[in-house]
């Protein structure tokens, strides 16, 4: 009998399973599972194990879709509201950890019904996997409610995706970041960030919310630390513009004890954020308040580093950010971007593809922003100045995340 897609895909499936589950139990590392206390990560190590993670991931869901058939494909597939609910009544943490809680105790402490708790939490878990019912009426955690409960950055990142990222309305006509669907469901003429700064809550999540992100699936900044000569800048300074509360600097410190870093980002996020640098990388690692789109202060270092930065705004606005950095750059100054690269249809694995094009539109809805794809970085630099020479544009094996790299190429510029 002649092999058929679905069957390709099954064999793949059992394949590559099966090398994800010899090598957990070669290193006695537990299988995955949702009870309560089953691992939160598979925390496969990068390479073919990651590798083989994804291909599972892409042929289930190609599968999935499948024998789905292509008339249900064209259902909204998911409905959020027991994970908002999950999130804005805290239930996590009023489910006891190893220990349970009735529907009617938890619809008591959030002040709801004992109809609605019942419906959203059986929503969770036979959609998320969030919670579970061991006996009729009674709710206990798994290893993904444990998370929410025990990690407050993930409920960061759940927050704000429910709150900022999903309200996708129809207003992106314009590129200004003030005009777009967040601002909008906001109700406020302020772009995302200044909102944040009149709203240290809000702010306080997103870096939270970053922070939980940065650990994601084929985004892991450890691509970056890995994939880029950082040894090659010797005993340089690294300026991280946008660099929230410095993780990234961290990161790089530990692997490379030459370099110096300066982190820079908006006074409000910059505040505080040097509680989080441990005490031995204090000495090289500075943090400065500084608006991106004013001069940069910082002159002749020898890279600006913007990881997640120019996704943010729209090419009119990239624009500014580059033409603000060039009074400081001196001839061969790098400039390093870790940002999405949008591929070629087809050219990424399903998932990855999935999440990049996801994260296009959460920038549009954010920011009246865009991902771009090569042929855009090239002409956003050529638009901001000719003296952007693009080196390279490379996404490192299991990345999701692109590298850019660009050199400064006037031997005037002060
Ligand atoms: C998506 S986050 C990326 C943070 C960090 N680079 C990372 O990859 O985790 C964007 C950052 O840009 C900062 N930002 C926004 N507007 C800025 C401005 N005008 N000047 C400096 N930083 C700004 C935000 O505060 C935020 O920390």
């Amino acid at each position: 009998m002649a092999s058929t897609r679905i069957a390709e895909l099954a064999a793949r499936i059992q394949l590559r399973t099966s090398d994800i589950d010899s090598y957990l139990q070669h290193n006695q590392l537990p299988s995955p599972a949702f009870d309560e206390d089953g691992p939160v990560d598979l925390n496969l190590p990068n390479g073919d194990l990651s590798a083989a993670r994804e291909q599972v991931l892409d042929a289930t869901l190609e599968l999935h879709d499948l024998l789905l058939g292509p008339s249900l494909c064209l259902r909204p597939v998911y409905n959020g509201l027991s994970l908002q609910v999950i999130y804005k009544y805290d239930i996590a943490s009023k489910v006891p950890l190893y220990g349970e809680a009735s529907f009617a105790d938890l619809a008591e402490k959030c002040s709801l019904s004992e109809v609605n708790i019942r419906r959203m939490l059986r929503y969770a878990m036979v959609f998320h996997h969030v919670f579970r019912e061991p006996r009729k009426g009674f709710v206990a955690h798994t290893a993904a409610s444990r998370r929410l409960a025990e990690d407050p950055y993930a409920g960061a990142g759940l927050g704000y995706m429910f709150d900022e990222t999903l309200p996708a309305l129809e207003q992106f006509h314009s590129d200004e970041p003030n005009k777009c669907g967040w601002s909008h469901y906001h109700n406020t003429d302020k772009a995302a960030w200044e909102y944040y700064a009149l709203h240290p809550d809000k702010a306080r999540r997103f870096t939270h919310a970053m922070s939980a992100f940065a650990d994601g699936h084929g985004n892991s900044p450890a691509f970056l630390v890995q994939n880029y000569p950082w040894n090659t800048i010797g005993t340089g300074t690294v300026v991280d513009v946008g660099g929230s509360k410095g993780d990234i600097g961290v990161l790089l410190a530990k692997q490379f004890p030459d370099l110096g870093f300066i982190i820079q980002d908006l006074p409000e996020m910059i505040t505080g954020a040097s509680d989080t640098i441990p005490a031995e990388f204090k000495s090289r690692i500075q943090l400065q308040a500084h608006d991106f789109f004013t001069e940069q202060p910082v002159y002749g270092a020898d890279v600006y580093f913007f990881r997640n930065i120019f996704h943010n705004w729209s090419d009119s606005r990239a624009i500014l950010i580059l033409k603000a950095l060039v009074p400081a750059l001196r001839q061969g100054s790098r400039l390093v971007i870790n940002d999405y690269v949008l591929p070629e249809v087809g050219t990424m694995s399903l998932t990855k593809e999935r999440a990049v094009r996801d994260m296009d539109l959460i920038m549009l809805t954010l920011f009246n922003a865009r991902e771009r794809e090569e042929a855009d970085w090239i002409e956003l630099f050529r638009k901001a100045d000719p003296r952007f020479s693009v080196v390279r544009i490379w996404t490192p094996e299991g990345a999701t995340m692109a590298i850019i790299e660009v050199l400064w190429t006037c031997a005037d510029a002060a």
